[in-house]
């Protein structure tokens, strides 16, 4: 079945591998990633997170389907629900940085302007790599992963390889194919550039976190 989504993932296959290869990744796969810089990652994921289900909100109220709705908003609540349990795990309080990195900042800042600022279309497809890049990456790591049980950071791997956060990605994908479906070529054109632009500042927010990107001034 040809679709939005099923064109634009052919178009950003290269960013998923490239994630795929970033040590990031292969570290954090095979259990070797530094505590420091998943410290730095879940700090910065955290402020980014707490950004993102605000983002999810509004574009929530933007849906004209209650459906839709409804589904956006229980998907920012479901972000509160991780917050909660996995920077309870792993996020170190007493040493929080409050101030985004650069990348952090970059992230939100985008897909808040899209989806303040642009078409609903356009903002169903700024947000949407968030969902699929992290299921693409939770069913990665556990398809491919030799220490499952010795690997520090599994609880965040099973939170985005879970059936919970698949059905999400689901209904995510279905929405924004369904108001591709009747959009403008012009309209599509633009949901391809924000879905790629997203794809690309995951990669650089892994890639940041793995460097514990600082302000340079
Ligand atoms: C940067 C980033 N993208 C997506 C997700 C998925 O929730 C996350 N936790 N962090
Ligand atoms: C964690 C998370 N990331 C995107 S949506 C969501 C919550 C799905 O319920």
């Amino acid at each position: 079945m040809s679709n939005w989504f099923h064109t634009v993932t052919i178009e950003t296959a290269p960013i998923l591998e490239k994630i795929k290869e970033h040590p990031f990744i292969i570290k954090l796969m095979d259990g070797t990633l530094s505590k420091e810089v998943f410290q730095f990652y879940v700090n910065q994921d955290s402020l980014y997170l707490s950004e993102y289900k605000k983002t999810l909100a509004m574009l929530s109220i933007k849906c004209a389907a209650a459906k839709d709705t409804r589904f956006f908003l229980d998907a920012a609540s479901g972000i509160i629900d991780v917050e909660d349990e996995l920077h309870q795990i792993f996020l170190d309080k007493e040493n929080f940085n409050t101030e985004p990195s650069p990348s952090c900042e970059l992230y939100t800042s985008y897909m808040s302007r899209i989806v303040n600022n642009h078409s609903l279309e356009e903002g169903l497809a700024v947000i949407l790599p968030c969902f699929t890049i992290y299921k693409e990456i939770g069913d990665y790591i556990l398809a491919n992963q030799t220490n499952k049980d010795n690997n520090p950071y599994q609880n965040w791997i099973q939170t985005y390889a879970s059936e919970d956060f698949a059905n999400a990605v689901n209904s995510a994908i279905e929405i924004t194919n369904r108001y591709a479906e009747k959009a403008p070529k012009e309209v599509l054109q633009k949901m391809d550039i924000a879905f790629i632009k997203t794809s690309k500042l995951e990669w650089l927010f892994w890639d940041s976190a793995y460097n514990k990107e600082t302000w340079k001034i």
